[in-house]
């Protein structure tokens, strides 16, 4: 289903609850499974969370996590663990080129049994779970950080802990942080200097409950809309000032656009206080998943940006880089982009009612829907949203109203 939007010139208002970080949630289901007494508050309702818990509450040989990046990687460490028990993990067309090799080959020099059914590296893959015999690995860091929370996750239930040795330059850090924060959270001792990161074997945790914050990247897109817009005041519920999530950086990101953050009883409040910078240039290396939001914040705003570290958007559910490139310049921008950067140049005006392409990816769609302070647009395959932020429409509508 295609969406039209309307050019919509008045400022939005209102309070808006995001659902639970897909992140934080992904990784509590995983939890969840090793301690049966963990109860986990605010749930997300997103796709990837559901599918990750289908899949594992699943008794079938195959387990199809679609679209979803973490409960592929995740997954394949849990059941590589999962005594006795044959899975067959595949996903969508996208997911089989979405490598996994270096998480495949970690797991394999821990013991484990995994087998590549159609393309080396890529999923699907069979695997055979069985007790890991060893409890220090390598890993190249600067591919995906997922390989690495995956192995993190499955830590404590090992005999004998893990011990992880990072090769190359670790990528979306924060993430790993994330990670080592739940863990820390259900009372499970571990630690991190950088290159090497150990984490100790728990079997019993003292915290049982954990309480899932709400989504920060899903949060970017009312940052975009309050910086596209002059009046308009807007308050996300369930968020902290110490997030565990790396996109709470937005709350600093977006001051060059003269957005202010202000933290208050569990909420954010966001209100545009200043005028945008006329040139942005930030490394996200940290925050992968804003750089659409901020890529066409500065375009809505007519102003330049030099994004870098962008070097994982070209596995994600796109190849980001180039999705946003297309689509940018359908609207009338210019766009150069590298394997691992983007820039933007000034521009005057925006196209009228094009139809944005999405390429399976939710935040193409969500990304580009702020544009609708400043011109009429349609977006492709709507729907898309629900990977991460089923709601995403209806609350939009809430605050048009
Ligand atoms: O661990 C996670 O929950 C995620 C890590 C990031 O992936 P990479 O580490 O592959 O950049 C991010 O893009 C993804 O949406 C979620
Ligand atoms: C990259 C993303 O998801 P995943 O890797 O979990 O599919 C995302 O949500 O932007």
């Amino acid at each position: 289903m295609n969406l039209k939007l309307q050019h919509h010139t008045q400022p939005l208002n209102g309070t808006i609850q995001i659902t639970g970080s897909k992140s934080e949630s992904n990784r509590l289901l995983i939890l969840q499974k090793f301690y049966n007494n963990l109860e986990i508050e605010n749930l997300g309702n997103s796709d990837d969370a559901q599918l990750m818990q289908k899949a594992l509450a699943s008794n079938e040989v195959e387990v199809d996590i679609h679209h979803a990046g973490t409960a592929m990687r995740f997954l394949t460490a849990y059941f590589s663990i999962t005594e006795g028990r044959e899975t067959i993990l595949t996903g969508s067309k996208r997911m089989k080129e979405r490598p996994i090799k270096l998480l495949v080959d970690a797991l394999k020099s821990l013991g484990a049994d995994i087998e590549y059914l159609e393309n080396e590296g890529y999923p699907p893959i069979k695997l055979i779970g069985k007790k890991l015999t060893e409890n220090k690995v390598k890993i190249n860091g600067s591919v995906s950080s997922q390989y690495i929370s995956a192995l993190l996750l499955i830590a404590p239930s090992l005999e004998n802990g893990i011990e992880i040795e990072f090769e190359g330059k670790v990528t979306s850090i924060p993430y790993i942080k994330m990670t080592l924060g739940l863990l820390s959270e259900l009372g499970i001792e571990n630690s991190w200097d950088g290159k090497k990161v150990s984490v100790n074997p728990k079997t019993v945790i003292e915290n049982t409950t954990a309480e899932v914050e709400s989504d920060w990247s899903s949060a970017s897109y009312y940052y975009s809309f309050v910086a596209l817009s002059e009046d308009s005041d807007i308050t996300l519920k369930s968020y902290k000032k110490n997030s565990l999530q790396g996109d709470s950086a937005l709350a600093k990101l977006y001051k060059d656009f003269g957005v202010e953050t202000t933290f208050f009883d569990h909420s954010i409040n966001l209100k545009k206080i200043s005028k945008s910078k006329s040139h942005i240039e930030f490394d996200l290396a940290s925050s992968p998943d804003i750089a659409q939001t901020i890529a066409v914040t500065c375009f809505g705003l007519g102003i330049s940006c030099d994004l870098t570290g962008l070097h994982t958007l070209k596995i994600k559910e796109t190849d980001r880089l180039v999705a946003l490139k297309v689509e940018i310049e359908k609207l009338g921008g210019e766009v150069e982009i590298t394997d691992n950067s983007l820039h933007l140049k000034p521009s005057k005006s925006i196209n009228k009612d094009v139809l944005i392409s999405t390429y399976n990816d939710h935040r193409m769609a969500m990304a580009f829907a702020p544009l609708l302070l400043k011109t009429s647009l349609e977006i492709e395959d709507a729907n898309v949203v629900s990977k991460s932020y089923p709601d995403f429409w209806n609350d939009i509508e809430k605050l048009i109203k």
